[in-house]
């Protein structure tokens, strides 16, 4: 006996969004239906085969998804999360540096907790969130995150004429997820994972020499120690995001009915 297709709403259509349709586009065995996406303007022409499109989050919701998907950013988070969670739909979200906002992280805990759902934080475009709270159950002393990006994604036209890299910031990640909002919710989702926002450390680097988007994590606690890098290929929508942020929202869905989980 087969089950029905898992229907998902998806808030937001651009580089992670449309990178989603495309990776469940070809994988026909997947049983995962996006019944339909929230976008700011329905009246705009989308591609062929675009799941429906809707303006509001409650046109979203009474296309009875069973959950819904976040890739929009912190202030459609922030502001459409809420009513998805006490609608009772668990809420799969990517940009998790809003939650640095304590309103916003309380808001949204409450309403999951009134809603009886679960916000689940995508791994994006970072790995090792497994690891990492696995570790934090022992107790860990020092967790650093370095986000390095090639000049011209961080800084525009003006990175163009750098030769060295740039660290543009070094500071706790509650205060950088803030200051780069579309470039290091990864560093939010590490904090989450470990030792909080403020007790991890971030450090932010426009290099010139790079193509690809790097992050690196290292951990020290009682369990021993962890290193992670990955080196992300930038969207050509939007080369701030990697292309496996996309495949982050697949992994996760697929995994919510899947008989065997992984991580
Ligand atoms: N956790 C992680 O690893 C990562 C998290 N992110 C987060 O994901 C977000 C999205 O990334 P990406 O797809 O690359 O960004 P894009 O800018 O390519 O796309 C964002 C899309 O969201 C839409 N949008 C914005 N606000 C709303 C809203 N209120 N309702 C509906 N749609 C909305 C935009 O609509 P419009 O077309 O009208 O502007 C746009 O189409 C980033 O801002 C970042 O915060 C990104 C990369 C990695
Ligand atoms: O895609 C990436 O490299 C990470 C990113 O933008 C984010 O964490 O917001």
């Amino acid at each position: 006996m087969t089950s029905a297709p898992m229907r998902v709403g998806m808030i937001g259509l651009g580089a992670i969004g449309q990178g989603v349709l495309t990776q469940l586009a070809a994988m026909p065995d997947a049983a995962v239906d996006i019944v339909g996406v929230l976008v700011r303007d329905p009246s705009r022409p989308r591609l062929a085969g675009t799941p429906p499109v809707v303006g509001t989050v409650e046109a979203l919701l009474a296309l009875e998804p069973e959950v819904v998907v976040e890739v929009a950013g912190h202030e459609a988070l922030a502001q459409l999360g809420p009513a998805v969670l006490r609608s009772g739909r668990d809420l799969i979200a990517v940009s998790v540096g809003a939650l640095a906002r304590p309103e916003v992280y309380d808001s949204l805990v409450a309403a999951a907790c009134e809603g009886g759902a679960q916000i689940t934080v995508a791994s994006g475009a970072i790995g090792g969130l497994d690891a990492i709270s696995a570790a934090a159950v022992g107790g860990i002393t020092r967790v650093t995150h370095t986000t390095r990006k090639p000049a011209t994604t961080l800084l525009g036209a003006e990175g163009a004429a750098l030769t060295e890299p740039r660290e543009l910031f070094r500071g706790t990640a509650r205060e950088g997820v803030l200051e780069f909002p579309e470039s290091v919710n990864v560093a939010a989702a590490v904090s989450l994972a470990g030792v909080g926002l403020d007790r991890t450390e971030l450090v932010v680097v426009a290099d010139p020499a790079i193509t690809r988007n790097r992050h690196e994590v290292v951990v020290e606690g009682d369990f021993g120690s962890l290193r992670f890098e990955i080196e992300n290929v930038p969207t050509t929508a939007n080369p701030k995001t990697g292309r496996i942020v996309a495949m982050s929202i697949v992994r996760t869905l697929l995994r919510r009915c899947a008989p065997l989980a992984i991580g």
